[in-house]
């Protein structure tokens, strides 16, 4: 529905070029939530600000709703602007007007009457749930509630996309959990593509479907979040995973003996709260050492990973494989 096309985007500093991005390409569902993640610097800004073309790339092209939005002029992208919503870290609101004006705002610019602005401010004001502070300043507000004002601002021209910038970035983790559950809900009930940039894989996690990792402006790891979390093949994405606390590496420290075989296996859906490794070695008569292992949800599924390593004769070991593939747990060998 959104497409990054062969995009370089290159900035002249100094009289020096910059790269910030170059050669990506990247295509963003319908209804879809989303994910860019990577350090600081890796070109995530830059990326967001060409979905919207406030930023017009080098080389490429921008394509929405097969309709290639790069080479407009400014009247008409101003037009096609009015359909992406943007939610910044920093809520950007204007503190003397109201929250209602703030989220009138928009609807004004977009030519509405001012009776049709009120009642459709209103309207995405409770749909975040602030219809009751209409008539507040920002100031009055806690920092969760100006980024709902932000979110119904963005909202207001019932766009078809939303990018969000960092959104949770400046809250404590308890206004993340409640920003990110509205988020979620505006996506399920709207139908609502949400594009998100963060340097935080637990915001992944929480709320996206497909994530892409850009490092030194490349794309280097893009899929399912699920597939990412529990297969990660690019070395950025393995180090962001640890730093959030999904050490997929750890094992590595702990090998004790190289007999037997290391194993990774991974678990999605029911299978992921099943005792299933202690009835395979009961069954099988292997020992089975877990050197690492986690659990947790990606959405609403559950998913697990464990590391093991198996000791045994070659037939055991065979039977141990076989057994795992009977019960669809997915594995592969890891080798130290
Ligand atoms: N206007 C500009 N002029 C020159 N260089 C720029 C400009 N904007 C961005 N850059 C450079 O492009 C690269 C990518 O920057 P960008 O802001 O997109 O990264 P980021 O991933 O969003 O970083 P952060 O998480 O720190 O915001 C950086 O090297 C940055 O210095």
């Amino acid at each position: 529905m959104i497409q990054l096309e062969n995009i370089r985007k290159s900035y002249l500093s100094a009289g020096r070029e910059v790269v910030a991005l170059s050669d990506i390409n990247l295509r963003i569902e319908q209804g879809e939530v989303f994910g860019i993640i990577g350090r600081s610097g890796a070109g995530k800004s830059t990326l967001i600000r060409l979905l919207n073309l406030l930023e017009r790339p080098t080389t490429g092209r921008v394509i929405l709703n097969d309709q290639c939005i790069s080479e407009l002029a400014e009247p008409q992208l101003r037009v096609i602007r009015q359909k992406i919503g943007m939610v910044f870290q920093h809520f950007n609101l204007l503190q003397s007007r109201s929250v209602l004006d703030n989220v009138c705002f928009p609807l004004k610019l977009a030519g509405m009457s001012r009776q049709a602005q009120k009642n459709r401010a209103l309207e995405v004001l409770e749909l975040v749930g602030l219809a009751d502070h209409a008539a507040k300043y920002p100031r009055q507000l806690s920092g969760g509630q100006q980024q709902r004002v932000g979110i119904a601002r963005a909202l207001a021209n019932r766009p078809d996309l939303l990018l969000c910038d960092e959104a949770t970035s400046a809250l404590d983790p308890e206004t993340t959990q409640s920003i990110l559950k509205l988020l979620r809900e505006i996506n399920q009930r709207l139908g609502l593509t949400i594009v998100l940039i963060t340097h935080s894989m637990d915001v992944i996690r929480q709320i996206c479907h497909r994530v892409a990792v850009i490092e030194r402006g490349v794309l280097v790891e893009s899929g399912d979040v699920l597939e990412v979390f529990l297969h990660p093949k690019d070395a950025t994405t393995q180090s962001l995973l640890a730093q959030s606390g999904n050490d997929t590496e750890g094992w590595r420290d702990m090998v004790r003996t190289t007999q037997g075989r290391i194993m990774r296996l991974s678990f999605k859906g029911k299978t992921a709260t099943q005792p299933l490794i202690s009835r395979l070695s009961r069954e099988l008569n292997l020992d089975v050492s877990i050197l690492q292992g986690s659990v947790g949800q990606i959405n609403a599924t559950p998913y697990g990973q464990l590391v093991i390593q198996a000791e045994g004769a070659p037939e055991e070991l065979a039977r141990l494989e076989s057994a795992m593939n009977d019960l669809g747990i997915q594995h592969e060998e890891l080798h130290p």
